[in-house]
């Protein structure tokens, strides 16, 4: 029986922008893992009332809050994705404090068989978050079928998505950091069986993992 006070098991699930990580991270929860998601952990911190609300507005002004009080994304996404620089002060706010947040959240689901850790920006942070991961798991497809899913769910247009892909990791520096691929190139059901195997494999580390 895993313990409060034993370290969790930690799988660090990454791919691109569409690639399928919320898929895959739903399935593993479904399946009875703890799922600890740090794009979740960032649209908390930015909504209304957010902790980083503060901060954010002290960097960029009042106008990059919708009139509720939350991070008005679509502005921040046109802005962040086209100045290198408005990125990288958003992302000097942001990612101490989701890494903060994911680690207590981590910590709070020492008694789940195992976390699995959803960060979209894993290999981008180098060993930020892999010093924390026992394994890394990668959902993987082909990047047009990336920029459809994407198109689909949310409407952005090609030449955006184009250039948030290019400011993340390439699939083939993501591929070699890979313990484990999850090749969501095909349906749904395709994918929910690689998630299976993986949980399967999942609770039998975390048992066998030294305390
Ligand atoms: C720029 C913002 C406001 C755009 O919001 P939006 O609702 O469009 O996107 P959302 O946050 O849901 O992220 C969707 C996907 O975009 C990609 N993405 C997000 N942030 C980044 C980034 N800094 N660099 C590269 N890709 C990114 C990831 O694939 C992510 O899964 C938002 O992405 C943001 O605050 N980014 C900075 C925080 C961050 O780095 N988050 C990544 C998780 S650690
Ligand atoms: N195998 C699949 N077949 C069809 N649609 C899929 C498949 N996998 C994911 N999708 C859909 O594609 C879109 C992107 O998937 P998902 O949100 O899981 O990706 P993500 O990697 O979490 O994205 P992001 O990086 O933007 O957060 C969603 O609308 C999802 O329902």
């Amino acid at each position: 029986m895993p313990s409060v006070n034993r370290p969790p098991f930690i799988v660090g699930l990454t791919g691109g922008i569409g690639s399928g990580k919320s898929a895959a991270a739903e399935h593993f929860a479904r399946l009875g893992a703890a799922v600890v998601d740090t794009d979740a952990i960032a649209h908390e911190l930015t909504a209304a009332g957010g902790a980083a609300i503060p901060s954010l507005v002290a960097a960029f002004g009042p106008d990059i809050l919708t009139p509720d009080g939350a991070l008005d994304r679509a502005k921040m996404r046109a802005l962040a994705f086209t100045d290198p620089a408005v990125k990288h002060r958003l992302e000097a706010i942001l990612h101490p404090m989701i890494r903060q947040e994911a680690d207590a959240r981590c910590l709070a689901a020492a008694d789940a068989p195992y976390v699995v850790l959803v960060v979209p920006l894993l290999i981008e942070a180098g060993e930020d978050y892999r010093r924390r991961c026992q394994r890394i798991a990668v959902v993987d497809c082909p990047e047009e079928i990336q920029i459809a899913r994407v198109r689909a769910r949310s409407g952005l247009d090609e030449d955006l998505i184009r250039r948030i892909m290019a400011q993340q990791a390439s699939r083939a520096e993501r591929l070699a950091a890979a313990d484990h691929i999850l090749d969501n190139g095909g349906d749904l059901a395709r994918l929910y069986a690689q998630v299976e195997a993986l949980d399967r494999l999942y609770r039998e580390l975390a048992r066998s993992a030294p305390p």
